[in-house]
């Protein structure tokens, strides 16, 4: 199988070109797990095939380390985008993706010589804060509060297609966002599971972030979830619309606008590593 290894802000994923190859779809989950683990397989934070859609211009499809299928995927999109555009399967500057959590226009700001993309705009839709639709367990709209890790958090539920809990702190490098994270992640107030972003407002437009992904775990990055906790600041009267914060994540920076018009614009760059070859045929992890 060829494969190109991409990374937004060092949220990486093993891409495969679908346009090419064939894959067996219930292969996908135990090949997401092959390819991510660094000691027997790439090592990446997952699996994406970007391919053909039947109503929009390409198809992203997600999964995350441990195998599960995820809806949407912020720095997947803008490397998918970037993969599209460079390979030819799209010949126009803007044009659509379609995702399991809805469709997301992308917009590619290609270099001098028109051939290379290094910084893509996703148009990432609207945010929900609908429990139904994230979901959480029960009836709501506000914030959540659950015991993690030995304390007591105050959680914001946010979905941009995928379901995230965005969580305010007073300094992001002393929260415990592996601890509490995974057992956030897994807690029965989340059907789906959740990511969970911890995040502190510097200024109203600047941020500091911390992710724990779901079926992923700790990533240098989540762009889904820098848009979240964008959205959850913005509702918490924390920022306001229509003002780009700079979020930094541990990978990089990420510029994001919750426009009055309703939707989230991310910003952020995306990265070939490398391309090869992958022997299918291996014993399962
Ligand atoms: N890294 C992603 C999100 C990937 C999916 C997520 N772990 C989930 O299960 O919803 C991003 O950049 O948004």
């Amino acid at each position: 199988m060829r494969f190109t290894k991409m990374h937004g802000l060092g949220n990486s994923y093993i891409y495969v070109d679908v346009f090419e190859e064939t894959l067996e779809e219930h292969e996908l989950p135990r090949l997401a797990r092959q390819v991510a683990d660094k000691n027997k397989g790439i090592g990446s934070d997952g699996l994406i095939l970007v391919g053909p859609s039947t109503h929009e211009d390409v198809k992203m499809q997600v999964f995350n380390a441990d195998g599960s299928e995820a809806k949407n995927c912020g720095n997947g999109l803008r490397c998918t985008a970037k993969y599209a555009y460079e390979h030819g399967y799209v010949s126009k500057e803007r044009f659509t993706i379609e995702t399991l959590g809805g469709t997301m226009k992308a917009t590619v700001h290609p270099d001098n010589t028109g051939q290379t993309v290094s910084l893509v705009t996703i148009d990432m839709g609207a945010p929900k804060f609908n429990w139904r639709d994230i979901p959480v367990k029960g009836t709501g709209k506000n914030e959540l509060v659950l015991e993690a890790a030995g304390s007591s958090w105050q959680l914001a539920p946010v979905s941009m297609g995928n379901p995230h809990a965005v969580i305010f702190v007073d300094d992001v490098e002393q929260a415990p966002v592996e601890k509490a994270g995974a057992e956030l992640e897994t807690h029965e107030a989340f059907p789906e599971g959740v990511n969970v972003e911890f995040v502190h407002m510097r200024r109203s437009d600047v941020m500091d972030f911390r992710v724990w992904e779901r079926g992923s775990g700790i990533t240098q990055a989540c762009g889904t979830g820098a848009c979240a906790a964008v959205a959850a600041a913005v509702a918490a009267g924390k920022s306001e619309k229509d003002k780009e914060v700079t979020v930094h994540l541990p990978g990089g920076d990420l510029y994001i606008t919750w426009q009055s018009s309703g939707n989230i614009l991310m910003t952020g760059n995306a990265e070939v590593i490398c391309t090869g070859d992958y022997e299918t045929r291996r014993a399962s992890v």
